[in-house]
């Protein structure tokens, strides 16, 4: 036996997959399953050891610290250098289309006219084991450009358009708190980031690589440096494991936490030789800024509609990262605006695009380099507001140095300044009745879906459940805008009201699993300490 297959047969001992769907066998081949294995011994203890420095910071912001600049990597944020050369694939960002990876969405993402589709196996993904292996799947095979898809009906056959009509594929494997429940190494979960990202890497890097194309991959909720620098090391392990050349992988940040915002120097810095841009992950972000200030009672949001760009906080994040990015030579992305086509009212759907057009302009008008969508119809708008405003494939040129001529004190009290507004009954049966929809639909397979033509995915829908709990659980107390207070007993009426509220509820994507849904909605919001994810026990109910 060859030395290869010696160390492959001792990394494949000690694996073992939960579940066995028809077909997988091709994708978590052994070479697969020792790959991922290898993944899993050298990096899983540096990952618990992230996990565990959130967990101590977070406890400082519970006990009253605020967020700040940090002091030992002042050097980095004054130091003079640059992130390497951007690929050709990627100068020109300026409309990405994002969505789950089932074969039909990979081929109209990848149809669409976008520039890029961020391929997402994190916020808009169930992570059921079927739900992975699929996308997976489908990935490899528009990688090889062998996918297609036929409507169930047969009314319809997707194929893909030609390679150099289609937009270039960036994957998100999810965050690093969570597990791959399905494979376990010697006795415990390998990381979820590990498997999406190493099953990709492994079936795909080297095909993609040979086109010049990466791979690409996104990457999500990080809250430092060292765990920027965690994944540059990952992703150095791979190529070399892979045979391919330092650098090939580029990745992009999310930067979507609190704690990020105050090391983006930092992070562009840990992953220099390979990160493309940061992206504006304004979801996530506000959801970070209510997990981060959960005991703060001097910070609590207004109502989710309330909360947007506008607000000191989140504008002041937005134009910070242009400028940071820009500084070193990267791309500043925007985000995505929550609204889609509406059909069947012209005049409601004229007023959402308009809302959507009117986010765009903000974006390009601040500096941003590109932006997201959600939905192939809002692509040409997105592409008309940043063609006209965006001279060249970017606009790295905007410096935006006006949001550095603050001091560092008062950037700081800027991103963290305390939003106006107000908690109105329909905000808070709203923030119910969207938990409930989306925590039914995620149990049943579906990661995002639309509620009162809104898109809702894992970000929005931890919006309206930490507000829930934060309201809840404030003492002193938080009151509605007719002054009633909010406690549980208006939780409980809403939640009461609900069924006869989704009258049509087993129409609705997961209505059979709405019961389902309340119960862990109500286990949620009654606990003692807001749960760090929605999504880490509605997982154990999955599968
Ligand atoms: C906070 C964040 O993380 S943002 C990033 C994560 N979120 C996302 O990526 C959002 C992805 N978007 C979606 O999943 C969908 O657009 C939804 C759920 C919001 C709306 O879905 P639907 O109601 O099914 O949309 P609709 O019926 O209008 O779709 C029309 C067509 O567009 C396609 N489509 C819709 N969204 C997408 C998309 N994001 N990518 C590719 N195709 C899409 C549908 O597949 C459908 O195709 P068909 O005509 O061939 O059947
Ligand atoms: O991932 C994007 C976000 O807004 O959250
Ligand atoms: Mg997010």
């Amino acid at each position: 036996m060859s030395a290869v297959l010696q160390d492959q047969d001792s990394l494949t001992r000690g694996v073992a997959t939960t579940r066995a769907l028809p077909g997988q066998e091709h994708l978590l081949t052994p070479a697969a399953l020792a790959f991922l294995t290898d993944l899993h011994r050298t990096f899983e203890p540096r990952r618990q050891q992230r996990l565990e420095a959130r967990r101590v910071r977070q406890a400082q912001f519970d006990a009253g610290t605020l967020p700040d600049f940090r002091e030992d990597t002042a050097p980095i944020r004054a130091g003079d250098w640059r992130v390497a050369q951007i690929p050709n694939a990627l100068l020109d960002r300026r409309v990405e289309i994002t969505g789950p990876t089932d074969p039909k969405m990979v081929i109209n993402a990848l149809n669409s006219g976008a520039n890029c589709y961020m391929a997402d196996f994190e916020d808009s993904t169930a992570p059921t084991w079927d739900n992975l292996l699929t996308g997976q799947r489908a990935l490899g095979k528009a990688v090889a450009g062998t996918l297609d898809w036929m409507a169930p009906d047969g009314s319809k056959h997707y194929v893909l358009k030609p390679f150099g009509e289609q937009a270039v594929l960036i994957v998100r494997p999810r965050g690093w708190h969570l597990d791959e429940k399905h494979v376990r190494v010697d006795g415990v979960p390998m990381s979820a980031s590990l498997f999406d990202l190493g099953v990709f890497a492994f079936h795909n890097a080297r095909a993609l690589a040979a086109k010049d194309r990466g791979p690409y991959f996104y990457l999500p909720k990080l809250q430092s440096m060292e765990e920027a620098a965690l994944w540059n090391d990952v992703l150095s392990h791979i190529e070399s494991a892979l045979g391919l050349p330092d650098g090939q992988m580029k990745v992009t940040v999310l930067i979507e936490t609190l704690p990020a915002v105050f090391e983006m120097d930092e992070i562009l810095h840990a992953l220099r030789t390979r990160i493309a841009g940061l992206n504006c992950g304004r979801w996530d972000y506000i959801f970070s800024y209510l997990k981060t200030f959960r005991r703060h009672r001097d910070r609590v949001l207004p109502e989710r509609a309330q909360v947007t760009m506008t607000q000191p906080f989140l504008k002041t994040y937005s134009e910070l990262l242009i400028h940071t990015c820009h500084k070193r030579g990267a791309h500043a992305m925007g985000g995505m605006a929550a609204q889609i086509p509406i059909s069947g009212d012209e005049s409601a759907n004229h007023r959402a695009m308009e809302r959507v057009r009117a986010d765009k302009v903000r974006e390009v008008g601040a500096g941003h380099d590109g932006t997201w969508v959600a939905h192939p119809a809002l692509i040409p708008l997105a592409r008309e507001v940043f063609d006209t405003w965006m001279l060249g494939a970017h606009q790295q040129v905007v410096l935006r140095n006006d949001v550095r001529a603050k001091s560092d004190a008062e950037l700081r009290e800027a991103l963290l300044k305390p939003s106006l507004g107000t908690i109105t009954r329909a905000g808070f049966e709203n923030n119910v009745e969207v938990c409930v929809r989306y925590l039914a639909a995620w149990l049943d397979g579906n990661g995002c879906v639309p509620i009162h033509w809104l898109m809702e995915d894992a970000a929005t829908a931890e919006i309206s459940r930490s507000q829930l709990w934060q309201w809840l659980h404030s003492d002193p107390p938080v009151f509605l805008d007719d002054g009633t207070p909010i406690d549980f007993t208006l939780l409980e009426r809403a939640l009461i009201g609900l069924p006869s509220k989704l009258a049509d509820r087993m129409q609705l994507p997961g209505g059979e699993r709405i019961n389902e849904a309340i119960e862990l909605l109500d286990s949620l919001t009654h606990a003692d300490t807001l749960e760090d994810f929605l999504t880490l026990p509605a997982y154990a109910r999955i599968d």
